[in-house]
């Protein structure tokens, strides 16, 4: 069965009497030569486990498994079940019916695989969740292309914040390669792309990202402000800020990850936690 052929999923959806449904972010991959690429990103090697998020029609969870790995698929529709008997028989896949917020990540092994085509409501929650889990070695994920922009930006760019400093402090990050709307069935409004991140195997840091995101929650204003609307002391932010050579005026969005850092040691005393 080729499930990359549009011809495929519709008569697929139809013997099934389903949809594809849009609170599940639910727009199917069709498009062979992308596919591969992912598969390729994930380099897992023979028999290796991948966990999945959102097998779908079993697309990317098929290509996975023929390929060689062990999947487990976290799948939140259970419309889905028959019609992924059919297209998953026979082959080395676990699926977990839940939704994928709810499920443990932390109680997996570390250095585990990961690969998706993510729901694009849920794609910055579980990529952060993915990543404070610590239990990734690379995860290759599919998102809208706006929010792979948002995980790779620089310091000092519209698309830098909470989620560009959370990749960064927990990986490397690359955005891969772009996909066109026509690429999937139905094709969504907006561009995807693919980016595959390396996580290190640091320790979250709960009082960093407090920090991070109240100096985020108010873009426009400057980072003293922000941070004295986030419950921190201005006289305080404002001395930590002259210690690291900043400027009373700066915003957040001008500081680099290093900065973040610092500016917590100064405000808190030193790392950890
Ligand atoms: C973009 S589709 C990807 C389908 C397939 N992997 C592909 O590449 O064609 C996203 C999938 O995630 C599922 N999904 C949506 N929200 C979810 C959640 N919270 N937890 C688990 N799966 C979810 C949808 O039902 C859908 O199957």
């Amino acid at each position: 069965m080729n499930l990359t052929s549009v011809r495929t999923v519709q008569d697929l959806l139809l013997r099934y009497g389903l949809r594809a449904d849009k609170r599940f972010g639910q727009n199917f991959l069709v498009e062979a030569g992308y596919l591969r690429r992912i598969v390729e990103a994930v380099g897992f090697r023979p028999g290796e486990r991948v966990y999945e998020v959102g097998p779908g029609l079993g697309t990317l969870t098929r290509a996975l498994a023929q390929a060689g790995a062990q999947v487990v698929s976290v799948e939140m529709d259970r419309r889905l079940e028959a019609l992924q008997a059919e297209t998953l028989a026979g082959l080395p896949v676990e699926v977990v019916w839940a939704d994928a917020l709810q499920f443990d990540w932390k109680a997996l092994p570390e250095g585990s695989l990961f690969a998706g085509n993510l729901p694009y409501n849920i794609a910055t929650p579980l990529v952060t969740q993915l990543l404070r889990s610590g239990r990734f070695r690379r995860m290759v994920v599919l998102v809208q292309k706006e929010v792979a922009l948002r995980m790779t930006a620089q310091p000092g760019t519209a698309e830098y914040g909470l989620l560009s400093l959370r990749v960064q402090y927990h990986s490397s990050a690359k955005r891969l390669f772009d996909l066109p709307p026509g690429a999937f069935f139905p094709p969504p409004k907006v561009t995807s792309a693919v980016v595959r991140l390396e996580p290190r195997p640091v320790p979250d840091s709960p009082r960093l990202f407090r920090l991070i995101e109240a100096a985020f929650a108010q873009r426009r204003k400057t980072l003293v402000n922000a941070l004295r609307a986030g419950g921190y002391d201005s006289p305080q932010v404002l001395r930590a800020l002259e210690a690291l050579g900043l400027s009373p005026q700066v915003r957040g969005e001008a500081l680099s990850l290093e900065q973040f850092q610092r500016l917590r040691e100064a405000l808190d005393g030193p790392p950890g936690g």
